[in-house]
């Protein structure tokens, strides 16, 4: 938590954290050193990445202009949440300052600035009514059974991994 959302959630978040035991990075902490430190913890298996999403516009800030490069030069699996950090919704990481991730799970209809993303791509969010599938033509993937997540089919030809740009 290198800078505190302002938000009401995230004194709840961070209380829930605690009684958890999960360690936070102190607000602050913004040297490199305390960050690579805090960031890349031993024992970590894999990072899950949700710190910009859908609402983001380069260039990044400080303290995150700090974050990302770390945690990209760490050889950890990088899972991230609807779009890479510091990838651009609809351009995507054409400035080469995103996060590099392996896996992306997108939510409700993959971002236009995923197109050329590579690697294990998974959709959630099985809640979009039929109308308005329709009205943004999303084509979204058929959910099997009662999964709540998919798997989209990297093959750029293949319909189901039909890109949603911003303003829709
Ligand atoms: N909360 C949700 O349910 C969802 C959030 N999404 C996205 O996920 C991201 C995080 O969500 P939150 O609810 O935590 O959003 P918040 O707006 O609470 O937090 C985003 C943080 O990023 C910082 N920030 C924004 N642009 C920046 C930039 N260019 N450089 C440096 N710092 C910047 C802001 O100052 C803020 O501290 C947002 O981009 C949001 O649009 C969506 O992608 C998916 C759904």
């Amino acid at each position: 938590m290198p800078k505190p959302g302002s938000k009401e959630i995230y004194k709840r978040l961070v209380k829930q954290c605690e009684n958890l035991s999960i360690p936070i990075i102190p607000p602050g902490s913004n040297d490199i050193e305390s960050l690579r430190e805090a960031l890349l913890r031993p024992h970590t298996d894999v990072i899950l990445d949700a710190i910009f999403g859908f609402s983001f516009n380069p260039p990044i800030r400080a303290p995150f202009d700090s974050v990302l490069p770390l945690l990209n030069e760490s050889r950890l699996p990088i899972v991230s949440v609807d779009i890479p950090s510091g990838w651009d919704v609809e351009k995507g990481n054409s400035l080469g300052v995103g996060l590099r991730a392996d896996v992306l799970i997108s939510l409700t209809a993959p971002k236009e600035g995923v197109k050329d993303f590579v690697g294990r791509h998974f959709l959630g969010g099985r809640f979009v009514p039929r109308s308005i599938e329709k009205k943004y033509e999303l084509n979204l993937p058929p959910y099997s059974g009662f999964d709540q997540i998919v798997e989209l089919i990297s093959d750029k030809n293949n319909s189901h991994n039909s890109p949603i740009s911003q303003d829709k």
